[in-house]
């Protein structure tokens, strides 16, 4: 069982903030995923709810009792990194021992543990190996195996899946999925990936410079942005994003045409967001924004268009394979009914029509 409460937490490196203020509650056998850009806090954030890192201010509960002060190895936590950090002397079997016996159990539990994991994660032929005679694949299961066998309350992974090449990071991303069903522990990942925060987090936090921009499930990150950063960043290819004035019903970029798209809040400067399906791509002088094609993604399945509008914005479209548009092609885009969202063109809030 494992609820975590962070409230008001802030971290200074000597001089510099970088957590300024994080609120946060993360319920058990949730699987919590924080994303966002390069820097933004995310591991300070992970290594403080380890102890690997002293808190600067405010206050994390665990299960109702507060942590700031207890040592890591007390909190019921384990975390697997990046770099794996195995033991390069150790086989397999030992790397997974070592951690389980410093916590004081006995052979046969501790033969037991790793007889549980070693059939989990599949490393039954590889216990007698060195991790140098490992894949990427192997060795970042190993290291999972080895937070495995303390039986922590909670699982920290921060970006473990970045070592991979992509075939065999989405075939450990569906393995971490299967083990926090299987055993059912409280899970905070860290990635600045979007596509692997949407597949496997229940909770998704976006992050952006020291400080939470939303919380939520990653429907609600979808069709629900808060912000025009987290419209941007969850999403991909990303929400077009365009300043727009308001002309009766219809909606005007500058010297660049109309279109109507249904109800428009009330406000006075409005930036409308497109996400790729929600814009339809025609030829010739129907009503809508004028566009110039400047190339297509063909996937196989589905194709993207980016078009440049007349403002200078980079929309992106998907259509079919069937309908390709060519560099340079004069388009006008129209929107789907419902489907556009807006936000405040002065400080990027979300605004319901
Ligand atoms: N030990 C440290 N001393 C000083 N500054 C640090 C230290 N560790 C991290 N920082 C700074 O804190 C900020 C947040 O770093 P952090 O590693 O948490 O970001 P991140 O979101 O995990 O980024 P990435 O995705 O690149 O790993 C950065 O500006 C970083 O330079």
């Amino acid at each position: 069982m494992a609820q975590l409460s962070l409230r008001g937490i802030k971290k200074r490196f000597r001089e510099t903030e970088v957590l300024h203020g994080i609120d946060l509650e993360i319920g058990d056998r949730e699987f919590v995923v924080f994303v966002g850009p390069s820097g933004c806090g995310k591991s300070t954030l992970l290594r403080l709810i380890a102890g690997l890192d002293p808190i600067t201010d405010g206050e994390f509960v665990l299960n109702g009792s507060r942590m700031n002060d207890v040592a890591p190895s007390r909190r019921g936590i384990a975390m697997v990194f990046q770099s794996y950090a195995l033991y390069p002397h150790m086989d397999v079997y030992e790397n997974m021992a070592f951690g389980a016996r410093l916590m004081g159990l006995d052979k046969a539990e501790v033969e037991q543990r790793i007889a549980d994991a070693a059939r989990m994660l599949r490393l039954g032929e590889l216990l007698k190996r060195r991790p140098r005679e490992l894949s990427g694949g192997q060795r970042q299961r190993v290291a999972i195996g080895r937070a495995l066998v303390r039986k922590p309350d909670v699982f920290l992974l921060d970006e473990p899946l970045s070592n991979l090449d992509a075939a065999l990071r989405s075939e450990v991303r569906l393995e971490i999925a299967r083990l926090h069903r299987e055993i059912g522990g409280t899970m905070i990942y860290v990635t600045h990936d979007q596509v692997e925060a949407m597949t496997l987090a229940d909770k998704i936090v976006v992050m952006n410079n020291g400080r939470i921009e939303q919380v939520g499930s990653p429907r609600e990150l979808y069709e629900t942005p808060a912000n025009t950063f987290v419209a941007s960043f969850i999403g991909s290819p990303r929400m077009t994003l365009v300043d727009v004035t308001r002309d009766g019903d219809r909606l005007g970029v500058a010297n660049g045409g109309a279109v109507a798209v249904g109800a428009v809040p009330d406000a006075k400067a409005l930036k409308l967001g497109l996400r790729p399906d929600a814009v339809h791509l025609t030829r010739g002088a129907a009503e809508g924004f004028a566009a110039q094609v400047v190339y297509t993604e063909y996937l196989g399945d589905n194709a993207y268009v980016y078009a440049r509008l007349a403002d200078g914005t980079l929309l992106s479209a998907r259509t079919t394979p069937n309908d390709l548009f060519a560099p340079d092609e004069t388009v006008t885009v129209t929107v789907a009914p419902g489907a556009a969202h807006f936000f405040s063109a002065e400080d990027g809030r979300r605004l319901s029509p």
